[in-house]
């Protein structure tokens, strides 16, 4: 599913209305009569007597087309203006002049004093839309809190009013909407956190605009879904198994990973790579921690590596990777493997000398981040995935953990791109970013997915992925989505996102 920005958005109503030739009032109809139906459709309660909270933009002409629907379908409604209607213009005062011919009722906002929220059942938000700039002001800013605390189900329209619709950032004070009706195509803003709090639940409607008017602006930015998975990523060309396979059909996953004080990591990384699918899994790790391991994953394949009795890599020679990597369909290294002298270097020399398809995550993104002259490794030929957490890409990309969560998609996007990687960064609504400049979103996953082991988990189930044969760009967004979708499910039967622990997602695979 596309998701968009508001300069997007504009772009694909100005081709629509100018090139396809469907007017603008045509597309606001539309807009409207699909926000009501939805308010139509809410039951918990019914919406009997509506609020419908007007900006001066398009978004509050949307709120008077809601209205007239509302009406005919017998409902109360009661137009509440943040400004003077003689300040709309255009379109929005086309619709206001009709709203005055109907004889629909209406109030100028001047103070809360004036707001009888009990004389209503819930409340439209079309304050302000994807024309919003800066912080709410004056009385746009009073009715968003008089909203808020009124107890009442909102239905915001397109997105929630003091949102930022491009980056998910909330202003204070911004709508917390029960339901957020999406015009056309959903928002980068609702999809990303705080945003996508803010928004509620998120419905997203057509309203005229042709779906493939957002492939000829440009739109390069989905939200992962069932349908995405097989209609634009085709996964489920992977998924079918041959009624003649055996286990040399599904991949061989080189797990490196693990060391004395986590040794755990390791084994959640290489059970999550045969839970994923691969048909072998052999797991690198220092000698020390052999035997302790042995046994705890019977399915695996143990490879120890001299280590000069530490139980860590220091001691651990790159070749020796390099040698177990030959001929295997895909390998993570990272997960709980530490930190050591030089480590940049050796990792370079595991990148320079392996073949097969990487996946790169934790303490091995830490070794890129002080490499220094990563932009200057040579190109590989298999693909790389890179899985930092916030923290993580701030140190890849040398910017502050807030300024990545500020803006998560183009950040992701720009690192990918630059240096062709596949970058997946984890967090509340994680994000894939391909080196061609695509970025999925996914939707699954839960708070209590943030425990230890989770994103051991993630890598391993994204190199199981991998060594089935599909792409950097498929492995990463199925193996994001699975991921999420078996934390969910692993919360849901614990009936506590609290008490997730990483080991719970593997159950749920
Ligand atoms: N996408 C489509 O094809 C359609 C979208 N529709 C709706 O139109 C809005 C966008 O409308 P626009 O007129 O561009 O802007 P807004 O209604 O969001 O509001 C702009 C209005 O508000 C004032 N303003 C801006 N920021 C603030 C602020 N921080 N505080 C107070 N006031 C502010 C500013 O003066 C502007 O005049 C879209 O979201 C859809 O709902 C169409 O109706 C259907 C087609
Ligand atoms: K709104």
């Amino acid at each position: 599913m596309y998701v968009v920005t508001s300069k997007e958005m504009r772009e694909m109503d100005r081709y629509t209305i100018e090139q396809i030739g469907i007017p603008a009032l045509v597309l606001m109809e539309n807009a409207g009569r699909a926000v009501a139906e939805e308010v139509l459709s809410y039951n918990q309660p019914a919406l009997q007597r509506v609020a419908i909270l007007l900006g001066k933009g398009n978004n509050g002409a949307d709120g008077i087309v809601t209205a007239r629907h509302l009406l005919d379908a017998g409902r109360e409604v009661r137009l509440i203006y943040a400004v003077d209607p003689a300040d709309l213009a255009g379109d929005a005062a086309v619709q206001r002049a009709i709203a005055e011919k109907l004889n629909i009722p209406f109030d100028i906002y001047d103070s809360d004093s004036m707001m009888h929220w009990d004389d209503f059942d819930g409340i439209i938000d079309a304050l302000l839309g994807t024309g919003s700039r800066g912080t709410p002001r004056d009385n746009i800013a009073s009715l968003i809190r008089a909203a808020n605390a009124s107890g009442l189900p909102i239905f915001a329209i397109d997105v929630p009013s003091g949102l930022n619709a491009d980056t998910g950032a909330v202003h204070d004070p911004c709508v917390h909407a029960t339901i957020t009706v999406a015009l056309g195509f959903t928002k980068r803003g609702i999809e990303q956190q705080p945003g996508a709090a803010y928004a509620g639940q998120v419905v997203v409607r057509f309203i005229g605009i042709p779906r493939d008017t957002a492939a000829r602006v440009g739109v390069s930015t989905f939200r992962t879904n069932e349908r995405l998975l097989t209609d634009k990523l085709h996964v489920d060309r992977h998924w079918a198994r041959n009624a003649n396979a055996h286990k040399g059909s599904y991949g061989h996953v080189l797990v490196a990973a693990g060391s004395r004080p986590m040794g755990g990591a390791g084994l959640l990384c290489a059970m999550a790579a045969l839970r994923a699918g691969s048909g072998l899994v052999t797991w690198a790790l220092p000698d020390k921690l052999l035997d302790p391991m042995l046994g705890r994953l019977p399915e695996a394949m143990l490879r120890g590596l001299p280590d000069g009795g530490l139980g860590d890599w220091r001691e651990v020679r790159a070749e020796h990777l390099t040698e177990l990597a030959a001929g295997k369909s895909a390998m993570v290294f990272g997960p709980g493997v530490g930190r050591w002298e030089n480590d940049s270097h050796w990792l370079r020399k595991v990148w320079e000398t392996t073949t097969c398809p990487l996946v790169l995550d934790a303490d091995a993104l830490n070794m890129i981040s002080s490499a220094q002259d990563f932009g200057r490794w040579p190109a590989r030929t298999a693909p790389v995935i890179l899985t930092p957490h916030p923290g993580e890409m701030g140190r890849l990309a040398g910017k502050e953990t807030a300024e990545v969560q500020r803006d998560r998609i183009d950040i992701a996007r720009q690192y990918a791109e630059r240096h062709n990687v596949t970058l997946v960064l984890k967090g509340a609504r994680t994000v894939v970013a391909t080196p061609e400049g695509e970025v999925f979103i996914n939707p699954t996953g839960n708070p209590g997915m943030a425990t230890g082991g989770t994103g051991d988990v993630l890598a391993g189930m994204t190199a199981g992925l991998l060594a089935q044969g599909m792409s950097s760009a498929q492995a990463a967004v199925l193996g994001v989505y699975l991921h999420g979708d078996a934390g969910d499910r692993a919360a849901a039967a614990r009936r506590s996102a609290a008490s997730l622990v990483a080991s719970d997602i593997l159950n749920y695979l």
